[in-house]
């Protein structure tokens, strides 16, 4: 089956590579065309437009960076809408339900089919198909991408009409950087007050608070080595979002409050592109010591 895939970030790639490697035809495109190439070992064939790969194929996913990227890619000129009538488009960016809206009724207007995706998973399960895929819309293109999810992932829930699955996805993102604020002031906390923040991490482990992003992201906070895996900007934006989200339904959330704020505080320190978990830099800095 040929299918169109935009965007070769960190998760595009591993994304679109595991498709290859389970024998589907890929077309892939991303805005730095160069990235492309890489992926033509593996099979791929490089699309010049998002418009040229969405023709080929019967569907085609996207993984963007954020709603301007996820919007741009439909709505500007040789972008998706061009040639979707009849082909179905599945984003799977992580965005707010807005940007997943105003995609989604622009696509049915055009006859096309439209199915939101977001991920929970970083670059490891993406690289190893272990996703979890939170998708949303047009019921009988989920069960059409169901083959290529099941590459792409561990588990699917399709969480009915669209919005549903960004929501889901942004309240997943937002308590996932509110732990991993608590987890930085944790190990900070422990590191000035004289004991060893390595032994914190193995209490940490052997109680009821265990958990995967702990065990993975703790060794390397510790060595102060943050290679993106995700990135914090990404994080960022995902708080903020998710935050918005807090506004329309009038929820109190002063936990993800600070979160964004020492995310954003964590951009403004330049660590915008390492991983989210450099946030813990911030904790460190002068204004956290007396
Ligand atoms: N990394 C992770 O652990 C996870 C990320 N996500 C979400 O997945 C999405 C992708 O993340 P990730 O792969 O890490 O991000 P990257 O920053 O590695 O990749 C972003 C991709 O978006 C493209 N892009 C950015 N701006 C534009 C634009 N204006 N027009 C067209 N393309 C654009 C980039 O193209 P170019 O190469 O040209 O810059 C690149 O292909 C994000 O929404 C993120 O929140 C979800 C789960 C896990
Ligand atoms: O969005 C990030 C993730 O780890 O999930």
């Amino acid at each position: 089956m040929e299918v169109g895939f935009l965007g070769l970030g960190i998760m595009g790639k591993a994304m679109a590579t595991n498709l290859l490697r389970h024998g589907f035809k890929v077309t892939v495109w991303n805005r730095t065309l160069s990235k492309c190439e890489e992926l033509v070992q593996f099979g791929a064939s490089i699309g010049q437009s998002p418009a040229t790969v969405v023709k080929k194929c019967k569907y085609t996913i996207a993984m963007l960076s954020d709603p301007s990227a996820a919007l741009s890619v439909v709505f500007d000129k040789d972008g998706v809408l061009d040639h979707i009538n009849g082909k179905g488009y599945i984003d799977m960016s992580t965005v707010d339900a807005d940007t997943s809206s105003k995609i989604s009724e622009a696509i049915k207007a055009k006859g096309g089919d439209f199915l939101e995706a977001p991920v929970s998973g970083s670059k490891k399960p993406a690289e190893d198909g272990q996703l979890v895929v939170l998708a949303a819309g047009d019921k009988a293109l989920y069960d059409e991408a169901l083959p290529a999810f099941d590459i792409l992932g561990k588990k699917s829930f399709f969480l009915g009409e669209v919005g549903n699955g960004a929501k889901m996805k942004l309240v997943v993102n937002m308590v996932m950087g509110s732990m991993m604020n608590a987890f930085s002031e944790g190990l900070t906390l422990a590191e000035r007050s004289g004991l060893n923040p390595a032994t914190l991490l193995d209490v940490l482990d052997l109680g009821a608070i265990s958990n995967g992003m702990f065990k993975l992201k703790g060794p390397t906070m510790l060595q102060n080595s943050y290679s993106p895996a995700f990135p914090l900007k990404h994080q960022q934006k995902d708080m903020r979002l998710a935050l918005a989200l807090g506004d329309e339904n009038a929820v109190s959330m002063p936990i993800a409050a600070a979160a964004n704020e020492a995310f954003k505080k964590a951009r403004s320190m330049g660590l915008g592109d390492l991983d989210f978990s450099a946030v813990h830099e911030t904790y460190k800095a002068p204004d956290h010591s007396s």
